[in-house]
């Protein structure tokens, strides 16, 4: 199942800079962990903001609540999900 999921980060000001890299880092390798297996299929930067849209290929809800919730910046953003199925006019072959 594929979701699109936007996601906007919200650290708090008064986090300190040192505790905002290491969740940063964290997240960085758990996403692209979950890009290299597959389930993770776009990553994308929203220009001009601190947020991101990305593809979710995932078996079910269940999943996509596991893996969205365990993002180390997940106390931290504010997500939103949208079920996508594949367009009647799309070419691509992946899209499904
Ligand atoms: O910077 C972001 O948009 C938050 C984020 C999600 C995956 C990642 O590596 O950073």
């Amino acid at each position: 199942m594929l979701f699109q999921v936007e996601m906007t980060v919200k650290l708090p000001p008064s986090m300190p800079a040192e505790q905002a890299a290491e969740i940063k880092a964290t997240e960085k390798a758990y996403s692209q962990e979950l890009q290299r297996s597959g389930k993770w299929r776009h990553l994308w930067r929203v220009a001009g903001s601190y947020a991101n849209v990305s593809i979710f290929d995932v078996e079910d809800n269940a999943e996509l609540q596991e893996i969205i919730s365990n993002l180390p910046l997940f106390p931290y953003m504010e997500i939103s999900v949208k079920p996508l199925c594949r367009h009647p006019s799309s070419i691509r072959e992946d899209d499904s």
